[in-house]
């Protein structure tokens, strides 16, 4: 059984005056985990704590859970589960009995309470740790048993809130690969928050990115990556190039390079930008060195970094911003020399000039 939230027309302005969140709609469908991403302050928390019962909205605003209308409905109504950075688990009690706290209080049995601690402890690897005291476990040791505790009350919806951010980092890829793998196989609704970009890119079936208190693009990682519809999240999920261009009957001038397959999509209006100034956004894949010959730039290396399964470049002389561009591992090239490089224009975004500050 899974949970379909909707949030329509959730607004939340706080007690001293703070809008934190303008009015928004989002869809969660059953079984699905949606990652909320965004810059610290942006509104990621009051959203979760808003489908947890922990905040309500302002007037106006609905949450149901399949249907149901549980705006107004306390936390212990609405069978959420939660995990949060800061483990807030029970120092004093051991690790099987954090997990069976919240059975108990649930009213949940004596024998069904062991056997869905002992399944929820292998589930998250820690069984042989199930009577260890809390302040005797590592950092990812305590996320599982907040993880498991969570899970073992068998809520309607998981919401996790930067369960991994207090890790170390090789830790925290793992632990989200497993939490990747238990969601799956849970099958759960689960709303995830984060700031971290892969961290969103690997576990989201869909991101909604969050910028200022507003809802700047929802989509799968894949749209989000490839087609961001502003600046902002460009920038965001990594883009870190900018070049100037200018459009003319629908080809893409660089200086004085024209191409012409470039997706000029304007995301504001949803039509095609055909003429006037234009900002370009990409990764370093945007361009890729080359021979003089099939050059449409060439530029200066300021700084090169060796990062095991590419040669990154750091070049001047193509925008007025240095911009990144990656080669193979094995190039032998040092900063102060002369590159070129060739522009794939399927990998630029396209934004009017104009838009750049909004
Ligand atoms: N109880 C409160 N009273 C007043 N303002 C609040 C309250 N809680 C949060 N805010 C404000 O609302 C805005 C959104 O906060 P929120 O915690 O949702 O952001 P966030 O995106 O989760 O940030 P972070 O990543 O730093 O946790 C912020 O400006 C914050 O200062």
């Amino acid at each position: 059984m899974t949970t379909q939230i909707k949030l329509h027309d959730c607004a939340k302005t706080f007690a001293d005056g703070t809008r934190a969140l303008a009015p928004f709609d989002l869809e969660i469908t059953g079984g699905e985990t949606v990652v909320l991403l965004g810059p610290s302050g942006c509104g990621k928390t009051t959203i979760l704590r808003m489908i947890a019962g922990l905040e309500f909205p302002d007037a106006g605003g609905k949450i149901t859970f399949d249907g149901d209308d549980v705006t107004r409905q306390s936390i212990e109504k609405r069978r959420v589960g939660m995990v949060f950075q800061s483990y807030a688990l029970f120092p004093n009690m051991s690790v099987a009995q954090n997990v069976a706290y919240g059975l108990k209080v649930h009213g949940v049995g004596r024998d069904e309470r062991d056997a869905r601690v002992t399944a929820m402890l292998e589930m998250m690897h820690i069984d042989m740790l199930a009577d260890r005291a809390i302040d005797q476990l590592s950092g990812g040791q305590r996320q599982r048993v907040a993880l498991a505790r969570a899970i073992a009350v068998q809520p309607r919806v998981l919401l996790l809130d930067e369960p991994l951010t207090a890790l170390d980092a090789k830790l925290r890829v793992r632990l989200r690969t497993e939490i990747n793998g238990l969601l799956r196989k849970l099958g759960i609704t689960a709303v995830y928050v984060t700031h971290d970009q892969e961290e969103a890119m690997a576990l989201g079936d869909r991101i909604v990115v969050m910028q200022k208190g507003k809802i700047a693009q929802i989509g799968t990682p894949r749209e989000i990556y490839r087609k961001p519809q502003s600046p902002f999240v460009a920038d965001f999920v990594g883009a870190a190039n900018r070049l100037d261009g200018q459009m003319h009957d629908g080809r893409l001038h660089i200086g004085e390079r024209v191409f012409d397959a470039v997706d000029a999509f304007d995301p504001r209006h949803g039509d095609i930008i055909d003429q006037g100034p234009v900002e370009l956004y990409f990764r370093a894949d945007g361009l890729s060195t080359c021979e003089a010959g099939d050059a449409d730039f060439t530029g200066r290396v300021e700084a090169v970094s060796y990062l095991g399964e590419r040669l990154r470049l750091t070049v001047s002389g193509i925008g007025s911003m240095p911009v990144i561009v990656d080669t193979h591992p094995d190039d032998v090239i040092s900063a102060g020399t002369p590159v070129h490089c060739r522009v794939n224009a399927d990998r630029l975004t396209v934004f009017p000039a104009v838009a750049v500050n909004s």
